[in-house]
C-alpha cells in the first residue's frame, strides 16, 4: 500500500529486533529486508535502524541491504541511528559510498554495550565536541537528528551546534502512561520541549517504547511532530498481528491524532 496523503507525522519502522532474532541462528530468517519490505508495502514512510558496534542486531551488511530495499521505494526514508564518536560516521560514509540512500542521522549518546539508549545529550555540554560531527555527516547529504531529553532549554543550544533535528525520548513518556496523573505531568515538559525546538528553527521526532496505546495520546499533546520511529513494540505487535496489519494499526494511530488535530484548526 502506498500512503495515500501523508500524515503530519511520518513512522519510521526500526527493524532492530528483528535482525535480534534473526542473529540468534545462523539461517537468516527472520529477514531484515523482507521485513522492511512489508513495513513499506504496508504504508510505513521510513526505516530505521541502530547499528550497534556490538553488532548484537543489526549488522553493518545489514544496513546496506536494507539501504538497497529502500532505495527501491522512493519517497520513503533512511534512518541510521547511533553514537557518532563510536562507528555511525563509518557506516554512514560507506552507504553514501555505495550510493545508497542516506536520509537521516539521528546522533545517540549511547555508550559501547549499552542495554538500551536511555538519556539525551547533555547541551550545551556536548556542543563542542557534536559541531565538527554534525558538519561532517551534513556533508554527507543526511539530516541529523539530535536525541535528547525533554528539556525545553537545551533546545537553542541544539539549533546553536547545527542539528536539523531533535528526536525526543520519550521512555518516561511511555513508562508514565498507563497512569494518567503521571501522563498528565510529562505531556507537557514534550510538549514544551517540542515548542522551543520548532521556536530555534527545528523540526522534532519522538522515539522510544512508543506502541499502539501510547502514540495517539503523545501526538495529540505534542503538536508537529515530523517523525516517530518505532521497533521494540511494533515488532512484538507483528508477531502477533503480521507486518501489514500492525503497520497499518500505527499509522491509525496517527491519522486519529491528525484527525483532532485538524478538528482543533491545527
Ligand atoms: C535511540 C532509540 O531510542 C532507539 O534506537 C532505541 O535505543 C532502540 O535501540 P535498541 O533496539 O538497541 O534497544
Ligand atoms: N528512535 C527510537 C527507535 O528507533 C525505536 O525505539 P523503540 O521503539 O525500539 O523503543
Amino acid at each position: 500500500m502506498t500512503p495515500a496523503h501523508r500524515p503530519r507525522t511520518a513512522l519510521s519502522v526500526n527493524v532492530n529486533k528483528v535482525a535480534l532474532l534473526r542473529n540468534s541462528r545462523h539461517i537468516g530468517i527472520p529477514s531484515v529486508t523482507r521485513a522492511t519490505t512489508l513495513c513499506l508495502q504496508a504504508g510505513a514512510h521510513g526505516i530505521t535502524v541502530h547499528p550497534r558496534p556490538d553488532e548484537r542486531h543489526i549488522r553493518w551488511h545489514d544496513v546496506f541491504d536494507i539501504a538497497a530495499v529502500v532505495q527501491a521505494w522512493p519517497g520513503r526514508e533512511y534512518n541510521i541511528e547511533g553514537n557518532p564518536f563510536h562507528n555511525l560516521l563509518d557506516v554512514a560514509r560507506e552507504v553514501v559510498a555505495r550510493g545508497l540512500p542516506l536520509h537521516q542521522l539521528t546522533f545517540v549518546p549511547d555508550d559501547v554495550g549499552q542495554f538500551t539508549s536511555d538519556h539525551g545529550w547533555r547541551l550545551p555540554d556536548d556542543a563542542e565536541r557534536l559541531r565538527p560531527v554534525i558538519a561532517q555527516a551534513r556533508a554527507l547529504g543526511a539530516r541529523v537528528s539530535l536525541f535528547m531529553d525533554p528539556d525545553p532549554q537545551a533546545m537553542a543550544a541544539a539549533a546553536a551546534v547545527g542539528a536539523d533535528r531533535v528526536e525526543l525520548y520519550t521512555e518516561p513518556y511511555a513508562a508514565a502512561w498507563p497512569d494518567a496523573a503521571a501522563r498528565a505531568q510529562w505531556l507537557p515538559r514534550y510538549r514544551a520541549a517540542a515548542a522551543a525546538a520548532q521556536a530555534a528553527g527545528l523540526q522534532v521526532n519522538a522515539g522510544h517504547d512508543l506502541n499502539r496505546d501510547n502514540l495517539t495520546d503523545f501526538l495529540r499533546a505534542v503538536p508537529g511532530v515530523a517523525e516517530v520511529s518505532i521497533g521494540h513494540a511494533l515488532i512484538a505487535d507483528a508477531l502477533e498481528l503480521g507486518y501489514a496489519a500492525t503497520v497499518q494499526a500505527y499509522l491509525a494511530c496517527i491519522a486519529a491524532a491528525d484527525a483532532a488535530a485538524t478538528e482543533a484548526g491545527a
